[in-house]
């Protein structure tokens, strides 16, 4: 699967961050997350692949583009045998957010991106646009931590797999009313907090990387945002559970429905069983092979965000390949017409 797909799908999150970005500070929340679902559209539909995808713009909102069980990609087409070559035809499951932090993205904030990933079919968790509660860890605590124990615990947890002390650690948490009671458990405990306004998907793959200084995520963001950050956690190895909010109480905002019970049936409508699952990285994207890949469209803590110049723009990207167990970091410059120069960096 990953050979030439993971150097096209570094072009797909590149043009759907340049297009975001031309809105950045704009205000315009809804025209920066259309073009750019509309460019990585367009992206993917020129790559040699037969895609679905599985996590996409839409259950709720009729989207007309990457939704939820459309099928992109050259070899999607009926005549594909044509012109596709068999492991071009086999299928592969793709869940995408080609903006990722909209409000970010809008009010000119760190951290917003266009980011995908990419298993084979069945290999991610298509996850209903519900809200999900998340640990994210560094490498050195995954399966030390747990999403059922407390705060406090997974905090010694980690000061102890990192060996540095509570007062040394940093937890993004998403600044939301229902987090009041987390944010003081976690200062407590003697920790520091980091407040996102939006963006849990950078804050979850950054506690993989040393040097962000952010060695925790804690709180309850999207589903499908978990399992795309799942997809980037098993694939570095770092800790990630997610488990499933259904009940209204408890976030109080938003996504899902306001009777418990009818949420209930919703997922079990879905196929889940049962709603109270902790799922892992690897049961979240438990595909064997798994792809992801991220274009900051503003500057985050891992990758800058896209800057333009005359005649052309330079991007910044992060491609994690769980085949060949790399993660680059990609930095491009694209000429549009002729630029007067091109900066080294
Ligand atoms: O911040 C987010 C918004 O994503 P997007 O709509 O693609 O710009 C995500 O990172 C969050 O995970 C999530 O969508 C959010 O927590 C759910 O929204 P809210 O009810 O405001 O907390
Ligand atoms: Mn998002
Ligand atoms: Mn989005």
């Amino acid at each position: 699967m990953e050979t030439t797909l993971g150097l096209e799908i570094i072009e797909v999150v590149e043009q759907a961050a340049i297009a975001s970005a031309r809105w950045m500070g704009k205000g315009e929340k809804n025209t920066a997350d259309e073009v750019a679902v509309e460019a990585m559209r367009e992206r993917m539909n020129q790559i040699h692949m037969r895609g679905r995808i599985v996590i996409g713009e839409g259950e709720r909102d009729d989207a007309p583009m990457l939704y939820i069980g459309e099928e992109v990609g050259i070899c999607s087409r009926e005549d594909a045998k044509e012109y596709c070559n068999p492991d071009e035809l086999v299928e592969i499951d793709i869940a995408v957010d080609p903006c990722e932090g909209t409000n970010l993205v809008a009010y000119g904030q760190p951290g917003s991106m266009a980011v995908l990933a990419i298993s084979e079919k069945g290999g991610l968790f298509a996850a209903p646009d519900f809200y999900m509660k998340k640990l994210a860890a560094p490498p050195a605590a995954r399966n030390h931590v747990d999403i059922r124990k407390s705060a406090t615990e997974n905090l010694k947890l980690i000061s102890e797999c990192l060996n540095r002390s509570v007062e040394e650690l940093v937890v993004v948490v998403m600044d939301r009313p229902r987090h009041k009671n987390l944010i003081n458990e976690i200062r407590s405990a003697g920790a520091r907090v980091r407040l996102i306004a939006d963006g849990d998907v950078s804050a979850a793959i950054s506690c993989a990387f040393s040097g962000t200084n952010i060695h925790a995520l804690m709180g309850i963001g999207a589903a499908p945002e978990g399992v795309i950050s799942a997809a980037a956690m098993r694939c570095l190895g770092g800790h990630f559970q997610g488990q499933l909010i259904y009940d209204p109480e408890i976030v109080k905002t938003g996504l899902i429905g306001e009777s418990k019970e009818s949420n209930l049936e919703r997922l079990r409508s879905m196929g889940i069983e049962d709603p109270d699952r902790v799922y892992n990285a690897e049961e979240l994207a438990c595909g064997e092979t798994v792809l992801f890949a991220a274009s900051g469209i503003t500057p985050g803590t891992l990758m800058d965000g896209v800057r333009y110049f005359h005649g052309g723009a330079r991007t910044h990207s992060l491609v994690i390949s769980s085949q060949s167990k790399t993660a680059r970091f990609v930095d491009t410059v694209h000429m549009f017409d002729s630029p007067k120069s091109i900066q080294l960096r």
